[in-house]
């Protein structure tokens, strides 16, 4: 008999709308058995009637609650877990609530503004025997759980070097002129290294550490490039991981002007590269919801596989329409991590399986790095560990 998960949401933006949408799929969609999700409310800073208007275009079952703030969500006994989709700015902030609240937590990518932010969060869920976890969907698509298993069934040999690009080819000054968007705007912890960056780090981390027995931290050389606002626009790294057998390295980079597929065709090729002595898998861009794989083997192995990604169809949400390589079905694709989320509650495990909190602190002390080598610091009442604290 399969378990119901009910979820809050917490926030009423773009992504809320993709993940609550991804949540009233039929999980038997992609195989699903033990859980089901429901919504059971949803919560805005904006008052209750945008929290009513968001469920309503979600297609939330009526009975669902509609809250003008998140006080309110978190105190709600009828809640499993809440999903945090508010700006990087306010993670923090926002889970710290949930927790001290008695709330398991969803929070969405960048996990926090600094390490700092996330080793706290992570005692905070232990001390409340609480399930945390970071958002970052790509984790857990099949195409991920795919290059994870390639690299552990030893095909490639040593891997030693991975390169990952995640690059939008949009104009700041066009696409966010007044610089107040998050993708800007400081306040809002806004720039390329942390929104779009850590995909880039994503597919470093799930290749070159979390498929280690005793992952190592990487020593970090980077360069960024700023923007008017004070926010990054372009950040480029490269990662050191000490090996007995030899370093491995990682190459990150990514950058708002430029693109990992100019054409949005494929014609650039892979934006990732994980290479080892037999030979290399490459991914193809977006590398935040890639669709296609190539395994190239020394032997002479070719291998070209297709990751179709959900929708169109009901539910498919965000990106609908402007991203041409949707398969049949339904959804966007953030059901998987949701699945994951919901299972762990239901089995009584506190962390995801594929990239617990450990790894998601790891990945944050490479950014702090970034940042403190390229001297940019963002406003002290987002970068602070305090609780609470207005925003
Ligand atoms: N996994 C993925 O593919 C994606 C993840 N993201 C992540 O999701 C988060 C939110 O992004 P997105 O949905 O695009 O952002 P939006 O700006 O569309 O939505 C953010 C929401 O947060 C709430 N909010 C609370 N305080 C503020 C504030 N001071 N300024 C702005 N919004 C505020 C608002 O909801 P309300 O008024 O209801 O309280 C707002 O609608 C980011 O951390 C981002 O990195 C974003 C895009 C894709
Ligand atoms: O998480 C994200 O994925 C898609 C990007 O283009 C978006 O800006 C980012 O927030």
């Amino acid at each position: 008999m399969e378990k119901t998960v009910r979820w809050g949401i917490l926030a009423t933006g773009a992504i809320a709308e993709t993940f609550a949408r991804d949540l009233l799929v039929d999980p038997s969609t992609r195989n699903v058995k033990s859980i089901v999700h429901t919504i059971a409310a949803a919560a805005s800073s904006s008052g209750a009637c945008r929290a009513a208007e968001f469920l309503k275009d979600v297609g939330a079952p009526p009975a669902a609650k509609a809250y003008g703030s998140y006080e309110e969500l978190v105190a709600d006994e009828d809640i499993d877990i809440v999903y945090v989709a508010t700006p990087h700015s306010h993670h923090y902030q926002n889970t710290m609530l949930c927790l001290e609240a008695g709330k398991n937590v969803l929070c969405e990518k960048a996990f926090t503004v600094n390490a700092s932010q996330a080793r706290k969060l992570a005692e905070k869920a232990k001390e409340k025997n609480l399930f945390l976890m970071e958002a970052i969907w790509i984790r857990y698509l099949p195409i991920s759980v795919y290059a994870r298993g390639v690299v552990t069934s030893g095909k490639l040999g040593n891997v030693t070097r991975v390169i990952a690009d995640n690059s939008v080819n949009l104009n700041p000054e066009i696409t966010w002129a007044d610089g107040k968007h998050r993708m800007v705007n400081p306040e809002l912890a806004g720039g390329a290294l942390l929104d779009l960056g850590i995909y880039s780090l994503t597919w470093i981390f799930q290749t070159l550490y979390h498929t280690q027995p005793k992952p190592t931290p990487p020593i970090v050389t980077s360069s960024l490039r700023k923007y008017t606002t004070g926010a990054d626009e372009m950040a480029s790294i490269l990662l050191t991981f000490p090996r007995p057998e030899g370093d491995a390295h990682g190459i990150a980079t990514t950058a708002m002007r430029v693109d990992s597929d100019i054409s949005n065709t494929g014609a650039s090729g892979a934006a990732v590269r994980v290479q080892g002595d037999n030979g290399e898998l490459q991914v193809w861009p977006p590398i935040w919801r890639p669709t296609k794989t190539k395994l190239i083997l020394k032997d002479g192995t070719i291998e070209d596989k297709l990751w179709p990604q959900p929708g169109p169809g009901k539910g498919s949400g965000w990106f609908n329409g402007f991203l041409s390589n949707h398969a049949e079905g339904e959804g966007y694709g953030m059901f998987w991590e949701a699945d994951e989320a919901a299972s762990a509650i239901v089995e009584g495990r506190k962390e995801g399986r594929y990239a617990d909190l450990s790894e998601s602190i790891a990945v944050m002390d490479v950014m702090d790095q970034v940042r403190k080598q390229n001297g940019m610091r963002y406003p002290e009442k987002i970068e602070t560990t305090a609780y609470p604290v207005h925003l």
